[in-house]
């Protein structure tokens, strides 16, 4: 069942609002797939924050943004085969239309947890990561808002509409955000137990929806659901501090 992922597939899954940098493909991962991450992942790895809780994958990075260089667990990598789907979809590699990252790939991988009426506020993520994030979600749907920055010499009279913009992330589905997208705007997820006055109108990816019947059904709502977003990034310095243990170890070197 795997899909044949081309620039005109890739082209077809952007998203029409402003800035023109996001992507979201509906159904990424099976639900067998999204279950079998679910129950993999450790729950000893937990940092337990205000409005939602967190693992980093394969560490967190030091305080001056480095990783430590380390594979990604089989769960959240091969098995289920999400990094190589991510590989053939182009986001990091850079084909199909995106900008390669530095290592082509993904190294890092925060897990965000959030709980019905719980979320994340405004914020961007910085310079610490190629500007690409992979978002897959499981379990619940949540909305996510996108506020373009204020350009500078730009005034307040710029349409608030048209700079916010509200995407529905389905459970199975892969949301990419680069380019523009990453670095003028803001993200977050309103803590609240229902997304309301969902419809094509107010819902920047509802035509790429896999099941928008789902949300128009239920009068435009979205009752919360325990929602995990795994969120894939390529982190741009990786310190490679085991080199020593290599040497005596005689284990040999890897790639970056
Ligand atoms: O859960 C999400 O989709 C967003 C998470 C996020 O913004 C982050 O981890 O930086
Ligand atoms: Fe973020």
């Amino acid at each position: 069942m795997e899909q044949q992922y081309d620039a005109g597939f890739v082209a077809a899954h952007r998203l029409h609002s402003l800035p023109e940098s996001m992507y979201y493909f509906p159904d990424f991962i099976t639900a067998s797939e999204e279950q079998q991450v679910l129950q993999k992942l450790p729950p000893n790895r937990w940092t337990h924050l205000a409005h939602r809780r967190l693992q980093a994958h394969p560490s967190a990075l030091s305080a001056r943004g480095a990783l430590l260089a380390a594979p990604l667990p089989p769960y959240l990598a091969a098995a289920p085969p999400i990094l190589p789907r991510l590989e053939a979809l182009g986001p990091f590699a850079g084909t199909n239309g995106f900008v390669a990252t530095p290592h082509g790939r993904p190294n890092h991988c925060l897990v965000n947890e959030y709980r019905a009426g719980e979320g994340i506020m405004m914020h961007e993520d910085g310079g610490a990561y190629a500007p690409v994030v992979a978002t897959v979600s499981l379990g619940g749907a949540v909305v996510l808002d996108v506020v373009v920055k204020a350009q500078e010499g730009e005034g307040k009279a710029e349409d608030e509409a048209q700079q916010r913009q509200r995407i529905l992330c389905e459970p199975r589905s892969l949301l990419v955000t680069t380019g523009r997208a990453y670095v003028d705007a803001l993200h977050g997820v309103p803590a609240v137990a229902a997304d309301e006055d969902l419809g094509a109108a107010t819902v920047a990816n509802w035509a790429l929806l896999g099941s928008p019947a789902r949300y128009a059904d239920a009068g435009g709502r979205n009752e919360r659901a325990t929602r995990v977003s795994l969120t894939y990034r390529d982190v741009l310095r990786v310190s490679w501090a085991g080199g020593l243990g290599r040497m005596l170890g005689g284990g040999g070197g890897g790639g970056t």
